[in-house]
């Protein structure tokens, strides 16, 4: 059947067109973009060949991609075959994609620098243990829920948790691997969230508990350079708790990086709590707000168990409000939660699996407030003119 091999350049444009709502699930661009497309040919009685070229050797998302191209390519009328033919870039395509998705950027150098438009929060706590990266985890799948775009930097030496509460593990707990494009580092996305964390790059959980500052700094220094976050409304930082080297290198690579304080309602933790905001407030941080967490869970017959105590949150909002201009708030009190608990363990966060929950509603109330807050613009260039 000569005529069946003749093209038909009208249904492969269509073709094309629908390949542009096929997203890289780790890039989380249109493949289309990511010049991922070699070629696509239609011809005359539909059959559809598609040429594939993914980024690299063995690539994870290739299964995704494969899928996706196929059922894009199927859907379009017209189509009645689909062939996905899928190599791989030659380096030289390679580097042209990494060297566009920086946007010019030189490799290592940091995409958050002053003119970033991203909301930065470094999450911190005065103590261990008093729930920061399970916040943090829920916060930020919270915000994804709301439409924005979301990545998270796991920078907790101590804990690096923020994998296995977004389930971005393995069997054995093992935090998945990222990709590697070059020399670039495409953060694994969880619930519409990249994560990118400590937890990824060691091999044992007690592997990077003894790295020194200037190991700490580097590794913050490549999360923040090499790892392709793209374009973020919010970046979260989960900091080990305490005022250790990572706080500091935070607070000197990213200055303009607002803070929130984790506490429990306990009166004795808020000094602890009440430094470690004062710490990044010395390295220009600003206080967005205090989150009280594990506050009184409330009982079947109508009391509330407040198992530690209460006010701990109102008093370091209040301690690190002295002096300043503008009151410290205290954000929000986060209710123990068995939920909120399991749902860390299962790497399921609360916030979309149980978003009834009362700390699941509380998480989602402290996203609300953030995602409306206007953006800080103090010393920042505002690229207007008047007319
Ligand atoms: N509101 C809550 N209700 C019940 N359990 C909670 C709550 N918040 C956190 N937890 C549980 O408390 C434990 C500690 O939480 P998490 O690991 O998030 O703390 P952390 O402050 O990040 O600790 P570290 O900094 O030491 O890693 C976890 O088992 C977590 O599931």
């Amino acid at each position: 059947m000569a005529a069946a091999r003749v093209p038909d350049p009208d249904l492969a444009r269509l073709v094309e067109r629908a390949l542009g709502g096929v997203l890289d699930p780790e890039i989380r661009k249109p493949i289309t973009e990511l010049d991922m497309i070699g070629g696509v040919e239609v011809d005359a009685a539909g059959a559809a060949t598609v040429r594939v070229k993914l980024t690299i050797v063995g690539c994870p998302a290739a299964d995704a991609i494969e899928r996706d191209v196929r059922a894009a390519t199927a859907a379009v009328p017209g189509v009645t075959a689909v062939t996905v033919d899928v190599s791989v870039m030659s380096p030289a395509e390679r580097s042209a994609l990494t060297e566009k998705l920086r946007g010019g950027r030189a490799a290592r150098v940091q995409q958050f620098g002053p003119d970033s438009l991203t909301r930065i929060y470094a999450v911190t706590s005065g103590k261990g243990g008093v729930g920061k990266s399970t916040v943090t985890a829920n916060l930020a799948v919270a915000l994804a829920e709301r439409g924005l775009r979301v990545g998270v930097v796991d920078a907790d030496v101590h804990g690096f948790s923020v994998p296995g509460l977004l389930g971005l593990t393995d069997a054995d707990g093992v935090a998945v691997r990222p990709t590697r494009v070059d020399d670039m580092i495409l953060p694994p996305v969880a619930y519409g969230v990249k994560v990118i964390s400590i937890g990824m790059f060691v091999d044992s959980a007690s592997a990077a508990v003894a790295w020194r500052g200037p190991m700490l700094h580097r590794t913050i220094q490549q999360f923040l350079g090499d790892v392709f976050f793209g374009d973020l409304d919010v970046l979260l930082l989960d900091l080990p708790p305490g005022t250790g080297d990572v706080a500091i290198s935070v607070g000197q690579l990213l200055p303009q990086a607002e803070v929130l304080v984790i506490t429990t309602p306990q009166p004795a933790a808020a000094d602890v709590a009440e430094r470690s905001g004062v710490v990044a407030r010395q390295t220009g941080q600003r206080i967005a707000g205090v989150i009280e967490n594990m506050a009184g869970l409330a009982q079947p017959d109508g009391s509330v168990l407040e198992l530690f105590g209460s006010g701990g949150g109102a008093e370091v909002a209040r301690r690190l409000s002295a002096g300043q201009d503008e009151p410290v708030p205290l954000l929000v009190s986060v209710p123990l939660s068995v939920p909120l608990r399991a749902g860390g363990d299962a790497g399921a966060p609360i916030v979309v699996t149980d978003p009834q929950d009362p700390a699941a509603a509380a998480i989602r109330g402290v996203a609300e407030q953030l995602a409306t807050r206007a953006r800080g613009l103090a010393g920042r260039k505002l690229g207007l003119s008047l007319r």
